[in-house]
């Protein structure tokens, strides 16, 4: 055995866990196969909130331990990405969420002067830019002595070959790799637009597989969504986009008439009983962490997750 961990998967649970291991003195190697901007965390919106993600019970303290370290983040935006910035989410009542919110400053019933009808929640929250912040967490993870390569694995054995653990961090790419048949792709649809001048951002995901939300980022303003369960198609739709605008339109009418820079398409890797956390002994004598499944909500538990990891691999 090398003594090495080998981290498989390079977006922001692959690089976050490589950083928490890195700087905790572990050898790390990542393996990911393409550039971060290539994974479904470089087009997610960025906002930090807990959203289609379980278990509810795990849940909260990953994303409270991943405020305080976005926290720590907000003076360097430029360099980290992290921005505080204020918005709604339409219909969530803040009686209806879990213990976690009471740790989280601030959240309060929307006035009407910022969303009516009734049942917004106002919050002042940190929003990643992800291609930034991914960017980000490759440099800190090679400041730490990671070392990062392209490599695709086609079975976690051959990552276990004499390493001394390996984290799995392949997101969706877990249902083949494990195999976990409780994977499925949750597919969203997102029109990015010069910004008109919107400044807080919106969400309302409703039950159906439509939403609508704005996220303001630098340089340009995201506009959502979809919720697609069971969709794999990476292209997106020329009528959703449509859709997409209208609807953000429709609550802020200055975006009917801005200029579409691009269109996104990720598919949030959903795990039936939520994410998979958890540790495994290999047969050689290693060990192996599972850290993925983590839904509509990655960026918003990484280092909890992350933090876990390295107490797993450290037990
Ligand atoms: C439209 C949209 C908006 C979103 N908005 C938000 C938001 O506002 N806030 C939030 O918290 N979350 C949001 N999310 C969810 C978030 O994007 C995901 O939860 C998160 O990206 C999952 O991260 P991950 O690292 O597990 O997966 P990924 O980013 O998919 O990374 C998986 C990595 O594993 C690699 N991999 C897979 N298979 C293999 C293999 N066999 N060998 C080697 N490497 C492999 C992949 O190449 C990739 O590098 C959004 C998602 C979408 C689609």
């Amino acid at each position: 055995m090398n003594g090495e961990t080998i981290v498989v998967g390079g977006g922001v649970i692959g690089l976050t866990s490589a950083v928490v291991l890195a700087e905790a003195g572990h050898r790390v190697r990542l393996w990911s196969p393409g550039e971060p901007g290539a994974t479904t965390s470089a087009v997610a919106g960025g906002l930090w909130w807990p959203y289609r993600i379980e278990p509810e019970e795990r849940v909260g303290a990953w994303a409270l331990r991943s405020l305080e370290v976005y926290a720590g983040l907000l003076d360097r935006p430029e360099e980290t990405g992290a921005r505080l910035v204020s918005g709604v989410h339409a219909a969530t009542p803040l009686d209806g969420l879990g213990a976690w919110a009471a740790e989280v400053d601030g959240l309060r019933a929307a006035t009407e002067a910022e969303y009516t009808p009734g049942d917004g929640l106002w919050a002042r929250l940190p929003v990643l830019d992800m291609p930034t912040h991914l960017t980000w967490l490759l440099g800190r993870l090679e400041a730490a002595g990671g070392r990062v390569e392209r490599r695709t694995v086609t079975s976690l054995a051959e990552a276990a070959e004499g390493a001394r653990a390996v984290v799995n961090c392949t997101g969706l790419g877990a249902a083949h790799l494990v195999p976990d048949a409780g994977m499925r792709p949750v597919r969203g649809q997102l029109v990015v637009v010069e910004n008109p001048g919107v400044d807080t951002w919106f969400t309302h995901t409703g039950t159906g597989s439509e939403s609508t939300y704005f996220i303001p980022q630098p340089g340009r303003l995201l506009l959502g969504g979809t919720a697609e369960a069971g969709a794999d198609s990476l292209e997106p739709d020329p009528v959703t986009a449509r859709e997409i605008v209208a609807r953000c339109a429709g609550l802020r009418p200055e975006i009917a008439g801005a200029r579409v820079l691009g269109h996104r398409v990720g598919l949030r890797p959903e795990r039936a009983g939520g994410v998979r956390l958890e540790r495994e002994e290999l047969p050689g004598g290693g060990v192996l962490v599972h850290n993925y499944g983590h839904g509509g909500a990655g960026v918003t538990v990484a280092w909890g997750c992350a933090d876990e990891v390295a107490a797993l691999l450290d037990a």
